[in-house]
């Protein structure tokens, strides 16, 4: 398997501001090969440093140490082919839903409708093009923020909790969406979750963080059949016992991060 995104000796300090608040270390030494065409999600309790460290791959923010390696080249800043989703609502509401997919392809130079249009309708928005985001549900703007990311037929996906906000049933139906989408063009991704049971149906790897600082505390492999339909790998018997495993694991994490002894 081909490394994508080699992760070396990544540290990050923040430093106190005009001498208020202290400085701490949030990420400590993180070593990590994310490989070609993987789905690996990141997980660990709230603060443990996940949105930090995709904030560094996606060369958002500058580590206090250690090197990215893309394609075994050093990165530094942005890289080009990277896509990144938010958890918040990044659609602008004076664009229509189809300006709103095309301005990044404007932004590339390679602004396509066709392109634009094929991805509103691989997400089931065919016919919404022309309407504003105030207009569409929660769901259906999440979905337009996908088909955006899609779009840019970017080579890796950094995705910062892209379905938190969403009600747990909308969620589920939108992961599976996804998951047929990603299982189709199988890009790089690294995932950032809260929920144990979006990692494990959609990812090969789990990365558990440790509390503060965060630190690579366990890798699992996900070994459930793809592709996948959410309702099979939850009714997998594997599902449970992988479930078990690592939420030992993360709720050690949560209960260090919330100072919970005994
Ligand atoms: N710009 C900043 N300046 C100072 N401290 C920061 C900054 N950004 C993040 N932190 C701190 O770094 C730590 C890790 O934050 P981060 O958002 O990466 O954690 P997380 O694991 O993604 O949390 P959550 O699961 O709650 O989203 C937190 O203690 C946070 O307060």
């Amino acid at each position: 398997m081909k490394v994508k995104i080699s992760i070396q000796g990544i540290e990050k300090k923040f430093e106190a501001q005009n001498g208020v608040g202290k400085s701490h270390t949030v990420l400590d030494n993180i070593d990590l090969d994310i490989f070609e065409g993987e789905f690996c999600s990141l997980i660990g309790a709230s603060g443990c440093g996940k949105s930090t460290l995709l904030n560094i791959v996606a060369g958002l923010i500058t580590p206090s140490d250690g090197t990215i390696y893309v394609d075994g080249e050093r990165v530094k800043g942005i890289h080009p082919k990277f896509g990144y989703m938010f958890q918040k609502d990044t659609l602008l509401p004076w664009l229509t839903i189809l300006d709103n997919v095309m301005l990044p392809l404007e932004i590339q130079k390679n602004a396509k409708r066709e392109i634009a249009l094929h991805y509103l309708d691989m997400v089931g928005l065919k016919g919404f093009e022309n309407h504003f985001p105030k207009e569409l549900s929660g769901g259906m703007r999440k979905r337009v923020q996908l088909a955006r990311l899609l779009a840019q037929n970017p080579e890796v996906l950094l995705m910062d909790e892209p379905f938190g906000a969403l009600d747990a049933q909308t969620k589920l139906v939108i992961q599976e969406e996804f998951l047929k989408i990603w299982e189709k063009e199988r890009k790089t991704v690294i995932f950032v979750t809260h929920d144990l049971q979006e990692a494990i149906t959609l990812s090969d790897r789990i990365v558990l963080l440790s509390a503060k600082p965060g630190r690579v505390q366990t890798i699992t492999p996900v070994d459930l059949p793809r592709p996948r339909m959410l309702e099979h790998a939850m009714n997998n018997a594997k599902f449970n016992q992988l479930f078990m495993d690592i939420w030992g694991g993360l709720k050690e994490e949560v209960r260090k991060s919330l100072q919970i002894v005994s």
